[in-house]
């Protein structure tokens, strides 16, 4: 009887996998192609911020020593000119004030700005007045944003490891810069194994089976920053499988495949890693991994039509199971090829903390990942606490099984229960990982027990 070997744990795994990937080589970027990518680089200011000493608020520019009193009995000053933004004023003559509006450049001589609305002005479209009638005191600095007060020229801005988020990306162009160097996004194949599946929408003859995976792949490396560059579909023959592979790994960084690892007898992974290895150029190695879902798992190299070895990452084709090890693996490898270092992508995998708001069956001997969305907490549990955990419960009655593909969709997060748990009890802490984008608003799948056929 042949022995199944001994299972490795989901990090034991995901080590084994983050260790044969390095980030991608980092090129110059400009600053409008480049957001969610990874910064290479130590970032400094070109130009202080503000870029010189302007205007918070549309008023009246003055010295503030003329203004003293203005709040008991209005001052009335000249109004020696105007200042849209944009506009390099000249200085301010003595004892007068100008007009300025907001973020324009505060006059050589004024040291304060009053608000139109503590002047005997209108707000808004007017006439440049002849004099302006203060009736507030301005004390020096009122409502002026100094040159440099937020960052100075020379200042650190943002470190090599920074995701260009969208506030990043407004800070790098507020103090001069154009383009960076960052990592690339990855480009991936999704390759969908399996000859029963068939275009969504297709009229189904018996046996097959729409393809989800290739659209759950599709999307799930949308969310989190990856190009998707081919998705093609093939047979379970190995010959088929190292043609498609060589192909869709051209423009690709990273092969992404669903099906044919298991023991299937027609398993084409496993035919291919038996037969055709050498041949083919194609080198994967097999795991069982101690995860409910998610447990036969693959990863290696394929010989690319280009000449190149690109990692390929084969998850098992149970849609439960794909989304399940994309999360746990192929989103960690994203982030390293991304330019995120390995200790800090295996930190983030930490789970948070969440309770049970039911019982459910645990995974035994293997960990189990279970798709739950957040409800309100049990009557009289924890409901005022504002750091309280989460309160979560499956999606489906019939749990994590992998293949309840068209309850995923409710899935807000996948419940995290270590194996060897007998079962969760209601109340009970597990383990909590966000997915990406959520379901909202939420069914509920499905309501009622169904009888079999
Ligand atoms: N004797 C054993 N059988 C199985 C084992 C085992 O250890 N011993 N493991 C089971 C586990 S766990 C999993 S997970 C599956 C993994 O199987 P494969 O990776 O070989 O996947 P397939 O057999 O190709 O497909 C499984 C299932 O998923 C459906 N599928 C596949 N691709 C798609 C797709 N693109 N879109 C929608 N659905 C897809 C497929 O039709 C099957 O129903 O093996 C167990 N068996
Ligand atoms: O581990 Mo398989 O992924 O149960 O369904």
């Amino acid at each position: 009887m042949a022995h199944a070997p001994q299972m490795l744990s989901p990090e034991e795994y995901l080590d084994a996998l983050l260790s044969t990937l390095a980030p991608l080589p980092a090129g110059q970027v400009p600053l409008a192609d480049a957001h969610g990518l990874v910064l290479a680089q130590d970032l400094r200011a070109r130009l202080p911020v503000p870029a010189w000493t302007n205007s918070a608020m549309d008023g009246y520019a003055v010295r503030a020593a003329q203004t003293v009193g203005a709040d008991r009995a209005p001052v009335r000053l000249p109004v020696s000119g105007d200042v849209p933004a944009g506009a390099a004023p000249g200085p301010l003559a003595p004892g007068t004030a100008m007009r300025i509006m907001t973020g324009a450049m505060l006059p050589e001589g004024a040291d304060a700005v009053v608000r139109v609305e503590d002047t005997d002005q209108e707000p808004g479209q007017a006439p440049l007045p002849r004099e302006v009638e203060v009736r507030a005191r301005a004390r020096a600095g009122l409502n002026v944003r100094r040159a440099g007060e937020d960052v100075a020229v020379g200042d650190p801005v943002a470190r090599a490891g920074t995701v260009l988020s969208a506030a990043v990306l407004s800070s790098l162009a507020s103090v001069g810069l154009s383009d960076v160097r960052a990592h690339p996004r990855p480009r991936v194949a999704v390759v969908s194994t399996g000859t029963e599946l068939v275009d969504a929408g297709t009229p189904l003859a018996p046996g097959s089976v729409p393809d989800s995976n290739g659209l759950l792949l599709q999307g799930l490396l949308a969310e989190h920053g990856a190009l998707t560059v081919a998705v093609p579909r093939v047979g379970d023959t190995a010959a088929d499988l190292a043609q498609v592979l060589g192909e869709a790994a051209k423009a690709a960084d990273l092969v992404v495949t669903s099906g044919g690892v298991s023991a299937g007898a027609f398993d084409p992974f496993t035919m291919l890693a038996a037969s055709h290895e050498h041949s083919s150029g194609t080198h994967v190695s097999f795991a069982r991994v101690a995860m409910q879902p998610g447990k036969p798992q693959g990863h290696g190299t394929v010989l690319a039509q280009d000449g190149r070895q690109v990692p390929v990452i084969m998850l098992p084709g149970n849609p439960v199971s794909v989304l399940v090890s994309f999360t746990v693996f192929v989103a960690p490898a994203l982030a390293v090829l991304s330019g995120h270092g390995r200790r800090e992508v295996t930190a983030s995998m930490v789970p948070v903390a969440a309770r049970a708001a039911v019982g459910w069956r645990a995974a035994g001997e293997r960990r189990q990942y279970l798709p739950v969305r957040l409800v309100a907490p049990p009557d009289g549990e924890g409901r005022d606490l504002p750091d309280a955990p989460p309160w979560v419960a499956p999606v489906h009655r019939l749990g994590s099984g992998s293949h309840l593909v068209a309850s995923l969709g409710a899935a807000q997060a996948l419940a995290v229960v270590e194996a060897h748990t007998p079962a969760v009890e209601p109340g009970q802490e597990v383990g909590l990982i966000l997915l990406t984008h959520p379901a909202s608003p939420l069914p509920t799948y499905p309501t009622r027990e169904r009888r079999d056929p």
